[in-house]
């Protein structure tokens, strides 16, 4: 088994022969979507998962399948830790429905709320976090606002959901200046909150800025728009801040990525974004990657991350999606050719 991804690069045809493209239904509006579209690789160590979003080009795709492929033609590093603690991830819902969806995911230690939702005001953000504390009053409770907040914005808002006591908040600002900005904001008006970078890292050129930028107190980071759960490891490494592995809503397949990362960190401080199997209404493996009393569990990552052939094909995407999907296969594995990550 080779360690390092660069060294092998399978043909398009041993991927396309391996190919499985789904489409599955959610359970509630996550990111505008309401069905998730994966294409799973089996390759000879197992199966991968390929799922970028539907916007996204080939050059940051072609991560996500540098990841697929990590994880079906080398398998994962030998895990530290057996079970790895999630949060519930509450998308944002109006807070009358916040008990519904913190029900799917059985108890928690942590939960995450989607803020600064377009088209929702602060009103909305405070009511939503204030239902989540209302039905979990001990939980840690941290915000994501997906880079929703301009910094006036998120001063303001940090300062009045803080009072429901934040473990921290996710790239609250767009950019790693913005970030450092908020940080700095807080913290000189007294009302610190610990502010955590993910599109920053995600995205970035250079992922390591976000540390050298004092932008954040932790970075969220995903194994498929990394490139694999090796490249993470070492970005982590090498970043010297804690880390919270997340998901990006992906299959049971992809999930076990997140898994066989947060597994294999020397540190996990804080619970991972990896329950979202919750929040999709049917999975590809049987049983699926879904919390157990707040945790998913470590070991065998290879069979939990093997599909049921018979959900493979009732779920099988339409055949243009199927098309689209294999295009895209194409054009993702001519960038990895051209250039590796
Ligand atoms: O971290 C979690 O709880 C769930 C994962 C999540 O929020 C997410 C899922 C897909 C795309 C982006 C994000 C994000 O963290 O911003
Ligand atoms: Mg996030």
């Amino acid at each position: 088994m080779t360690t390092d991804p660069a060294t092998a690069l399978p043909d398009l045809s041993e991927l396309e022969a391996g190919a499985a493209v789904v489409r599955l239904p959610m359970t509630v509006k996550f990111r505008g979507v309401t069905e998730r579209e994966a294409l799973l690789l089996r390759g000879p160590e197992g199966w991968g998962e390929f799922s970028p979003f539907l916007e996204y080009g080939d050059a940051e795709a072609s991560r996500w399948l540098a990841s697929g492929i990590e994880a079906a033609w080398q398998g994962f590093p030998e895990p530290l830790r057996a079970r790895v603690p999630v949060n519930a991830t509450v998308p944002a819902v109006p807070a009358g429905q916040v008990r519904d969806v913190l029900a799917a995911f059985g108890p928690v230690q942590a939960v995450k709320v989607k803020v600064a939702e377009r088209g929702q005001a602060l009103a909305d953000d405070i009511a939503r976090v204030a239902a989540v504390r209302d039905a979990l009053p001990e939980a840690d409770l941290r915000v994501d606002a997906n880079a929703g907040w301009t910094v006036p914005e998120a001063v303001e808002a940090l300062t009045r959901l803080g009072e429901f006591s934040l473990e921290y908040a996710e790239q609250p600002v767009p950019g790693i200046n913005g970030l450092a900005e908020v940080r700095a904001l807080l913290e000189a008006r007294g009302t610190p909150v610990k502010i955590a970078a993910d599109e920053a890292v995600r995205k970035a050129e250079d992922p390591l800025r976000v540390a050298r930028a004092r932008a954040a107190d932790l970075i969220v980071v995903k194994a498929a728009p990394l490139g694999g759960v090796r490249r993470a490891l070492r970005i982590v490494q090498e970043a010297g801040l804690p880390a919270v592995v997340s998901s990006a809503l992906d299959t049971s397949v992809g999930l076990a990525a997140g898994v066989a990362l947060a597994a294999a960190l020397p540190s996990l401080p804080h619970a991972c974004g990896l329950g979202t199997g919750a929040l999709l209404a049917h999975d590809v493996v049987r049983p699926p990657l879904v919390p157990e009393r707040g945790s998913l569990p470590a070991d065998s990552l290879g069979e939990r991350a093997t599909p049921d052939p018979e959900l493979l094909e009732r779920f099988a995407a339409p055949e243009d999606r199927r098309g689209w999907w294999l295009e895209r296969l194409r054009r993702c594995h001519a960038v990895l050719a051209a250039t590796r990550v």
